[in-house]
C-alpha cells in the first residue's frame, strides 16, 4: 500500500519533505499540493516533476478522494484549521510544529481526534527521532547517570529574518526543546522564567536576543536553555544532562576534522535542514510505516502538541512579566495514555 499525500504549504520545509517522500523514503507519493501562493504550488509540481494536482485551497485538497494523508507545512497560524478539517474528513495528518499557535487551538484538535476514536495526527517534533537524543534518552532511562538533576542546553541559529520577533524565540525556536526535554526525562513542566542577557549587536532593534529560559519540572529538574538566533557562527544545538552519578551530552554533528594552515578544526552546520536530516527522514518514514502496520501513527501526538503550546504560552507570559510563571496543563485524557509514543 502506498500512502498518497496531499501537501498544504510548499515553502521551505514543505519542499524538503516532498523531496524526501518522493525520492528518498519508501511507501509514499505526493498526489496533491496547495499553497496560498498558487505559483509556488505549481512551481513545485513542475520543478520536482510530480504527478500531482494543484488545488486552490486546503479544504479542496483534503476532500480529494485520492488523498490518504495530509502534510501540513503552511505557516503556524494556518495549521489548526487544516488539521481540524483533515480530522473531520477522517484523513491522517502529519503537521509541522506548532500543532496550533494557541493551547485552545491544540485542545480543539485533541477533542476532535478523541471524538474520531483513533489517532490520526502526528506532530513534526523530529528531535525525538534524532540518534543523539535517542542515545541520551536510553542513557537516562537505563539509569546511567542516576537521577537527572539539571539540564543545560543551547539552540543557536546563525541569523534570522526581520519578521522574526521576540516571542518567536519561544513558539518557533524553543518549542523544540520544550517538546524533547520533558520526553527525555519523563517529567512535566511546573514553572518557566525568561531573562535577557546583554543584547547581541547583530539582533535587529525589535528583537531581544539572546534569551535564557529557565524551566522547572514537577520532579525538581532545572533546565537552563539559551536561545540565540543571531549567533553568526552556525546552527548549533547543545544539550547536557547532569545526574547524581554522571553527565551525558548530545553528540556533536559528525563532520570530518581537518588540519590545515596551523589549525585543527571541524565544520559547523549552517541550518536545521542538514542538522536534523536523518531525524526528518525517520519521522516521516515512521509515520508511513506505522499507519500501514497498525492503522495509526506512532510519533509525537496531538497531546504533545498541546503540552508544547501551554508551555510556550507560559514562557511568553514570562517574557513579558519577568516573573516565574506556572505551566498549568489539564489532566491527560486516557485516550492518549494508551499510546506509547516514541
Ligand atoms: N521541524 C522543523 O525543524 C521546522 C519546522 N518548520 C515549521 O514548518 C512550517 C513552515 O515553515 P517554512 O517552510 O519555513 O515556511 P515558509 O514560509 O518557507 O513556507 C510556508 C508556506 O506555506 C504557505 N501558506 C501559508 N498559509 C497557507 C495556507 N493557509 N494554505 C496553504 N499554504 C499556506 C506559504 O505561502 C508558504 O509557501 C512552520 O510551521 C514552521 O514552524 C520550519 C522549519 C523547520
Ligand atoms: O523549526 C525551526 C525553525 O522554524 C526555527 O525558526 C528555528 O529556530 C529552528 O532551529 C528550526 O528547527
Amino acid at each position: 500500500m502506498t500512502i498518497r499525500f496531499g501537501v498544504i504549504g510548499t515553502g521551505a520545509i514543505g519542499r524538503e519533505h516532498i523531496k524526501r517522500i518522493q525520492s528518498k523514503l519508501s511507501g509514499g507519493e505526493i498526489v496533491a499540493v496547495t499553497d496560498v501562493n498558487q505559483a509556488s504550488a505549481k512551481d513545485v509540481v513542475e520543478s520536482f516533476e510530480l504527478d500531482a494536482a494543484v488545488y486552490p485551497d486546503d479544504k479542496a485538497l483534503i476532500a480529494a478522494e485520492n488523498v490518504d494523508a495530509v502534510l501540513v507545512t503552511s505557516w503556524g497560524p494556518a495549521h489548526e484549521a487544516s488539521v481540524l478539517a483533515a480530522i473531520e474528513a477522517g484523513k491522517y495528518v502529519f503537521v509541522e510544529k506548532p500543532l496550533a499557535t494557541t493551547a485552545e487551538g491544540c485542545m480543539k484538535i485533541v477533542e476532535a481526534e478523541m471524538k474520531h476514536g483513533k489517532r490520526l495526527v502526528q506532530v513534526g517534533f523530529m528531535r525525538r527521532y534524532d540518534s543523539g537524543y535517542v542515545q541520551l534518552k536510553e542513557a537516562i532511562d537505563n539509569n546511567f547517570i542516576g537521577e537527572p538533576l539539571m539540564i543545560r542546553c543551547a539552540h543557536r541559529n546563525p541569523e534570522v529574518g526581520e519578521n522574526y520577533t521576540t516571542d518567536m524565540a519561544i513558539h518557533d525556536t524553543l518549542i523544540h526543546e520544550i517538546d524533547v526535554l520533558h520526553w527525555l526525562v519523563n517529567d512535566d513542566y511546573k514553572t518557566v522564567q525568561v531573562t535577557y542577557p546583554k543584547k547581541s549587536k547583530h539582533a535587529l532593534e525589535h528583537l531581544k536576543d539572546p534569551q535564557i529560559v529557565t524551566l522547572e519540572t514537577n520532579g525538581g529538574i532545572v533546565i537552563n536553555a539559551e536561545i540565540f538566533v543571531n549567533c553568526k557562527y552556525g546552527y548549533d544545538i547543545q544539550c547536557e544532562v547532569i545526574g547524581d552519578e554522571g553527565i551525558v551530552s548530545l553528540p556533536e554533528f559528525q563532520s570530518i576534522s581537518f588540519r590545515k594552515n596551523g589549525t585543527f578544526g571541524t565544520n559547523v552546520l549552517n541550518d536545521w535542514k542538514d542538522r536534523f536530516i536523518d531525524a526528518y527522514d525517520k519521522e516521516l518514514q515512521d509515520f508511513m510505516d506505522s499507519i500501514k502496520k497498525t492503522g495509526e501513527p506512532n510519533g509525537p501526538t496531538s497531546w504533545d502538541g498541546y503540552i508544547a503550546a501551554v508551555t510556550a504560552d507560559a514562557a511568553i507570559k514570562a517574557q513579558n512579566s519577568g516573573e516565574k510563571e506556572v505551566v498549568s496543563l489539564v489532566e491527560k485524557p486516557d485516550f492518549y495514555n494508551q499510546y506509547q509514543t516514541i
